[in-house]
């Protein structure tokens, strides 16, 4: 079952527009949402959470419509933007907000707000950019959501806590049989704990597989710039062509390089490949 589906979704912003966008999360594992600035991510989250209406198509959370009040008890929602609150402190935010969730855990909110290090009594116009993160985080986990949706989760984390947020959502996802469906622009923090990717480009799905494929069937092929012409452009998804040689991202199978020997180098491609070469078909530099 998904725990999320978008079907042909279209939305017109200002110059912007999301095209017919289908969209498939699946329940119990990480999916990670990436793509360049202005892509469309938050616009598709901000969707999903019906904080921003859709224009045609339609959206369904565990199988209901994504409009049900209920199914909104079953979702964490994690961004860093609290402005709405920026007059409270995590005490009063918790006042508001608890009671709303029937699943609310107070040992576990407890917990957290040991873990994050967030004071009880401060405004959050005071917190840090880090810290707002971590008071969303705080509250989107203290009512045991099935599923968690992050807008840029690790933006404004140092390091050391970037870490510890990647390897708990692991835990969850483990232990607790969690969705967690992420949008980021730090795809190395994805290579670890994804198990699906969807990459989305000027408001269109470019990219919707999981991880083991994208292992399997993406390689960056590195050679000597005198083998680029028209025919072996074609086989690849993006070239760079420098000086002395050209990186070109390939998908499939590759015995299409058996012939080559030591001419060529290929590589596992990483997630910040794909995106880069999906973004720019050619570049010569
Ligand atoms: N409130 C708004 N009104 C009109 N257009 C908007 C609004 N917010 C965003 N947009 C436009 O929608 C497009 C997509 O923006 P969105 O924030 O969804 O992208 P994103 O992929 O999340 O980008 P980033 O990675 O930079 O956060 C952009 O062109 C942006 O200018």
């Amino acid at each position: 079952m998904n725990a999320i589906e978008l079907h042909h979704v279209t939305k017109t912003r200002k110059d912007f527009t999301i095209k017919n966008l289908n969209l498939f999360v699946p329940q119990g594992y990480i999916t990670g949402f990436i793509g360049p600035n202005g892509s469309g991510k938050t616009t598709t989250i901000q969707m999903i959470m019906d904080i921003l209406k859709i224009d045609e198509g339609e959206i369904r959370l565990f199988g209901t419509t994504h409009k049900d009040h209920h199914v909104k008890q079953r979702i964490g929602f994690v961004y860093d933007d609290l402005y709405m609150y920026e007059d409270f402190t995590i005490k009063k935010m918790k006042s508001f907000i608890a009671p709303f969730y029937d699943s609310w855990n107070e040992e576990l909110f407890q917990s957290y707000l040991d873990r994050f290090q967030l004071p009880f009594y401060k405004k959050i116009k005071k917190f840090s950019k880090g810290m707002k993160m971590k008071c969303s985080l705080l509250f989107a986990l203290a009512h045991e959501p099935e599923l968690i949706i992050m807008d840029e989760p690790t933006s404004g984390l140092d390091p050391v806590f970037r870490r510890e947020l990647i390897e708990h959502l692991q835990e969850l996802m483990t232990n607790e049989k969690q969705t967690i469906f992420l949008s980021t622009h730090i795809t190395t923090d994805l290579d670890r704990i994804a198990d699906y990717i969807i990459f989305i480009h000027n408001g269109e799905i470019s990219l919707q597989k999981n991880m083991e494929d994208i292992r399997r069937h993406f390689h960056v092929v590195k050679g000597k710039t005198e083998m680029i012409d028209d025919d072996t452009k074609e086989l690849f998804i993006g070239t760079q062509i420098t000086g002395v040689g050209f990186h070109a991202l390939f998908e499939g199978d590759l015995s299409t390089f058996e012939g080559f020997g030591d001419e060529i180098i290929v590589e596992e491609a990483s997630l910040e490949d794909i995106m880069f070469y999906l973004t720019r078909k050619e570049i010569v530099s």
